[in-house]
């Protein structure tokens, strides 16, 4: 079967939200593959996580139409595929780095061919593996969060601003790990106002406005 035969990972048509007969965005028409990125663009307040959080299933969407694998998307998907990371990391402060990558292994497994230890390493965080996550800085804690999303198995990718909190190595650690993602055939949603030139012109953009 050829690549585009199959239904994509996700589709949006005419994708709209309102807020008290306000139009937060839309209409928005987007399809992700296996192996896309796109950069999801708009000033503060374009309704960036709003989207995100439809896309979750967290929130319902007000007009058009979104399928997940050609099903009609209409409610959260626990199956394990869609990934989310937002603003609030979701960490556990009382435990540590390691241990937190260790509990989300326990609910969710281990992606092929990862390792916990080998992966904080990775993205920055060697000698910190067995601190509290509390007493780390926060772009410490945004590396365990990501560090989380490497080792457990996802295909698609939401992400609410990656590259906040980020030094530039970390930024460009993201894009590593975005790349690499994408080319093991998963898929990825990424907000972001600096990303926009971090990403160049690998990324197609979702604009929430024109
Ligand atoms: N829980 C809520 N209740 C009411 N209005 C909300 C709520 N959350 C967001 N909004 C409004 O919806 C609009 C879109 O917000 P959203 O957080 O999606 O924007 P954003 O593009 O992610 O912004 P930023 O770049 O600042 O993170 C804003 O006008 C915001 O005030």
């Amino acid at each position: 079967m050829s690549r585009n035969a199959a239904p994509p990972l996700l589709e949006a048509k005419g994708l709209s939200f309102y807020r008290q007969d306000e139009c937060i965005f839309g209409p928005l028409d987007f399809c992700l593959r296996a192996g896309d990125l796109r950069l999801i663009e708009g000033d503060n307040g374009s309704g960036k996580t709003t989207l995100m959080r439809i896309l979750t299933g967290l929130l319902r969407h007000d007009e058009g139409e979104l399928r997940w694998r050609g099903e009609l998307m209409t409610g959260p998907r626990r199956d394990g595929e869609l990934l989310f990371l937002g603003h609030q990391l979701g960490l556990k402060h009382e435990l540590t780095a390691r241990e937190n990558l260790a509990v989300a292994v326990g609910l969710h497994g281990l992606r092929p061919g990862r390792e916990i230890a080998a992966t904080l390493a990775d993205i920055g965080l060697r000698g910190y593996e067995d601190e509290l996550v509390r007493s780390l800085s926060a772009g410490q804690k945004k590396r365990v969060a990501l560090a989380r999303l490497m080792v457990i198995p996802g295909t698609l990718w939401l992400l609410d601003e990656p590259y906040a909190n980020l030094d530039r190595a970390g930024i460009d650690m993201v894009n590593q790990i975005l790349a690499q993602h994408t080319g093991a055939g998963g898929a990825a949603l990424v907000t972001g106002h600096g990303a926009v030139s971090f990403l160049g012109d690998s990324a197609a953009r979702i604009r929430m406005h024109d």
